[in-house]
């Protein structure tokens, strides 16, 4: 039996529009399972980020709730949300938004110190050792303006996880980067899941997409379908892609 970590139930997002209201999420009913690297794909305009957002407490829902370990989120006051999306959930973003005068290691210290959980020597230590994992130790000093956007990226996952979140979010983390420097993102996000980080990501690119437990399909804020994969052996990448491709066509994309 999967465990649900994240819930939204009849969740609607619109905006006011010419004096009408643009539904964009339609009574969205759907669980996120812990350990799964579940990723929604849909075309442009389909409402991905708007769902990634509004179940992460990054922006209010118009309608329905969403759920987490058992606390309608959507009723949080904002001080509370703000230290759930601190403690609890990681970001990483398309823009890395490291600042800009703090060295990569000063940037994903100071959301762990800012956390509170770990103290600063036990902060420090993850730092380096996440900095290590993501291959940049060897640059840790340097401000963002002196790396690639991949390595930017990299940074920007190890500042994500430094606080050990319950769900890691991701908005279309590999499109602002080149097709190597992608690579090396989703393997660093792929080897995260597999160590046991659930993902909730959102892309229209289908090499992200082969990297899903758990592939959903949305079209005009709806779920339209779902499929299942075995996590991602890249010697089976071929195989898997097709398998993708088909489930794709399937749903018109
Ligand atoms: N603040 C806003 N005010 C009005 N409409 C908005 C707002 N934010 C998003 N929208 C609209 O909501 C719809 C869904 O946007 P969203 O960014 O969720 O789509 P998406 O599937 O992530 O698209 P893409 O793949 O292009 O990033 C779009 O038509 C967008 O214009």
């Amino acid at each position: 039996m999967k465990d649900s970590i994240l819930s939204a139930r009849g969740l609607c997002k619109s905006y006011a529009h010419n004096g009408g209201q643009n539904h964009i999420l339609n009574h969205i009913d759907l669980d996120i399972y812990r350990g799964d690297f579940t990723i929604v794909m849909g075309a442009s305009g389909s409402g991905k980020s708007t769902l990634l957002y509004t179940m992460s407490g990054m922006d209010s829902a118009t309608a329905g709730k969403v759920i987490y370990q058992g606390n309608t989120i959507t009723d949080f006051k904002e001080d509370k949300l703000a230290k759930l999306r601190r403690g609890d959930f990681g970001f990483v973003f398309q823009q890395m938004h490291l600042v800009g005068n703090l060295s990569l290691f000063e940037n994903v210290a100071v959301t762990g110190y800012l956390n509170k959980s770990l103290t600063a020597s036990e902060v420090d230590k993850r730092a380096n050792g996440l900095l290590e994992e993501m291959g940049l130790s060897g640059m840790s000093k340097r401000l963002p303006s002196q790396v690639s956007g991949g390595e930017q990226q990299r940074a920007a996952i190890a500042r994500a996880v430094i606080n050990k979140p319950c769900l890691l979010f991701a908005d279309e983390p590999t499109g602002a980067l080149n097709r190597k420097n992608t690579v090396e993102v989703l393997n660093l996000l792929t080897g995260l899941n597999r160590e046991g980080q659930s993902i909730l990501m959102v892309t229209h690119d289908i090499r992200a997409a082969l990297r899903a437990t758990r592939l959903l399909y949305l079209e005009d804020g709806r779920i339209i379908g779902e499929l299942t994969l075995p996590p991602y052996e890249p010697e089976e990448e071929k195989a898997r892609e097709t398998q993708v491709d088909v489930w794709l066509s399937s749903m018109e994309w």
